[in-house]
Order: structure tokens, then C-alpha cells, then sequence
């Protein structure tokens, strides 16, 4: 198979095991900066170029588009899908799963378990705002930050009100969260492809610190899964479209509660803490579809 895997930069951990499962498994594999492909449109003719090259014959796509390009990527992925090229993750599902609070309704729209949350415009009525998700300590989120940056723990309705101000001030788009309190600085991170947990660690915040994230200083240990959460990270990853995730939850008093979808999960942080190698499943995955599309295409569905 021809593979193209769109990253940013092919020295990363995540983009160099794709590229090493992919040529162990005897594929051909390309690793092609989205930033420097652009798309061509007219009637019945989509074209893609890299540079000055046209891009033609892949068989397969997989994207990893990173949060701070996530609309131009998400283009370039459309593109190839217009070009009948199969793709691991499809472009809708990364928009889609991009957006904190868009997330957030789709699954409650499923029946998952989330953290209470409110969203709301340049609202005045901020007291109403913390008193929906319960009252302080409570969580405010950007709702495009990654890797716990634009997440802040504010302990007191006072603290909550002025941060909630600041990020209207700066026009920020922002969701107001229950604070999960039992999960001690921990979250759960459940690795998802072909709708089966391939891996999962939990993820411990540093001393002090309620965001678990690896790169505020978090680690993770492997860790087994609960039935409910398992069903809980299969149902938000087809919820959102997508065959390849990373679910983020947190264990509550009232069972898993998801944060956050990632359509473009690393695959450092979980490799490393369990060893398997995720990256030859996302590649077996993609020889399985594309083959299945492949026979759809033969016979016209
Ligand atoms: N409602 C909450 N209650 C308690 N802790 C939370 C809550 N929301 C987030 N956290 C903590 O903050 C961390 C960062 O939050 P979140 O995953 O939403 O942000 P992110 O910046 O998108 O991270 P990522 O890099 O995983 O995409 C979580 O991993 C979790 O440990
Ligand atoms: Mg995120
Ligand atoms: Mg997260």
C-alpha cells in the first residue's frame, strides 16, 4: 500500500513509529507536511499538491493534525477523502472532536457520563454560570487548549468570577466545569482503535497539581479498565466518528466521566507506559479498511 501520514514534523515520536510500523508491515510510506499541501477545486476534479508535486495513487491516508492547525488540516483531509483515498481518521470527526464543548454535546447527547458543564457567551450572569455546575471549586476551560494549558482550577466563587471575566475580557470561548474532586489530580487515558481499547493508562498530576497531562509534569501507569469505562471510551469514540482515539475520563463517585476526545492522540506517553505497540495497530487497522473500502468501491456501495 502507498501510506501517506500527514504531520508537521517526521522527527516526532508518534509520526516516526507509524512510519516504522507501516515499512515493517512492507508498505510505502510518506510522511507529508499538511501546511505544505494545497488543494485544488473545480467541478468533478479535486487535486491535491505537495509543493509543486501532484499527489496522486495513495492508498491510504493518516492524519495527525495538531490543535493549532486544526482547521487547515481538517481541509487537506477532506481532500483526499474527495479523491476516494481512505482515511484513518475522517475530517469531519477531527473538527468535531476538536471542539471541547461540541464534544461534550454529543456525548451527553448519547447518554455518556461528562462533568456537568455551561457555556456561554459574554454572559453577565456569571453567578448563574458556577451555580449550574454546582458552585465552586470549579474548572474553566478554553475550549481549544491542549496539553492542560488554558484549563485553571479556580477554589473559590471570588477567584471563579475574575477569571471567568478575564477570558471574556480577551474574548476567549470558554466552558465552565464541574471541578471532579475524587479523581486527585489523576485522569484516565483509554486508547482507542477498530472500537477496541488497545491500551489505557491512568495519568497522575505532579504533587500539587490537579491537571494530569504528561507534559504538566503528569505520569502514567498502565492500568486495567473497568467494564463502564471501557463501554464508556467505545461509545464516545463512535460517537464522534472516530476509529483512532484517545478518550480522556475521570473516575468520579458516579462512575467514568469524560473530558475529552483526541483525534490525533500521541502515542509516546502510551507506548512507553504499556509497552504495546500501538503504532502497528493503527497500521493493521488501516490495511484491514482499506481493503474493505476497496471491495465497497468494486461493487458500487
Ligand atoms: N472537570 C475536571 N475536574 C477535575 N480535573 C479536571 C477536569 N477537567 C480537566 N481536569 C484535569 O485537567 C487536565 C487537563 O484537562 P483537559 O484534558 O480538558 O485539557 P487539555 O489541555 O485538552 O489536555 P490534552 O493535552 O489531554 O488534550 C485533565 O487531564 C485532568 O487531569
Ligand atoms: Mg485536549
Ligand atoms: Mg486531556
Amino acid at each position: 500500500m502507498r501510506i501517506a501520514i500527514l504531520s508537521r514534523n517526521a522527527s516526532l515520536y508518534s509520526t516516526k513509529r507509524l512510519v516504522e510500523a507501516a515499512k515493517e508491515r512492507g508498505h510505502d510510506v510518506r510522511v507529508l507536511d499538511h501546511l505544505k499541501c494545497y488543494v485544488g477545486i473545480e467541478a468533478g476534479n479535486p487535486t491535491l499538491y505537495y509543493n509543486k508535486e501532484k499527489i496522486t495513487d495513495y492508498d491510504a491516508v493518516i492524519p495527525r493534525i495538531g490543535a493549532s492547525v486544526t482547521f487547515y488540516g481538517a481541509a487537506i483531509v477532506r481532500q483526499f477523502e474527495m479523491m476516494n483515498v481512505f482515511s484513518s481518521t475522517k475530517s469531519q470527526a477531527i473538527t468535531r472532536s476538536r471542539d471541547k464543548l461540541r464534544t461534550l454535546q454529543v456525548l451527553s447527547e448519547a447518554g455518556i457520563g461528562v462533568p456537568k458543564t455551561a457555556f456561554a457567551s459574554q454572559s453577565k450572569d456569571v453567578d448563574n454560570l458556577i451555580s449550574h455546575v454546582g458552585g465552586a471549586p470549579v474548572i474553566i476551560k478554553l475550549l481549544e487548549g491542549t496539553q492542560g494549558i488554558g484549563v485553571v482550577l479556580a477554589e473559590s466563587k471570588k477567584a471563579a468570577k475574575s477569571v471567568i471575566e478575564a477570558f471574556y475580557g480577551l474574548k476567549a470561548d470558554i466552558l465552565i466545569q464541574e471541578f471532579i474532586k475524587e479523581a486527585n489530580g489523576s485522569d484516565i487515558r483509554a486508547f482507542v482503535v477498530d472500537n477496541e481499547v488497545v491500551g489505557a493508562m491512568k495519568r497522575q498530576g505532579k504533587e500539587g497539581e490537579f491537571r494530569s497531562n504528561l507534559h504538566r509534569g503528569g505520569e502514567g501507569e498502565m492500568i486495567e479498565l473497568t467494564h463502564e469505562e471501557r463501554d464508556a471510551a467505545l461509545c464516545a469514540s463512535k460517537a464522534l466518528g472516530l476509529s483512532i482515539s484517545g478518550v480522556d475520563m475521570l473516575r468520579s463517585s458516579r462512575g467514568p466521566l469524560i473530558i475529552e476526545v483526541n483525534s490525533s492522540p500521541g502515542l509516546q506517553g502510551i507506548e512507553t507506559v504499556t509497552q504495546i505497540d500501538v503504532a502497528g495497530k493503527i497500521i493493521d487497522f488501516v490495511e484491514r479498511n482499506k481493503k474493505k473500502k476497496a471491495e465497497r468501491d468494486l461493487i458500487g456501495v
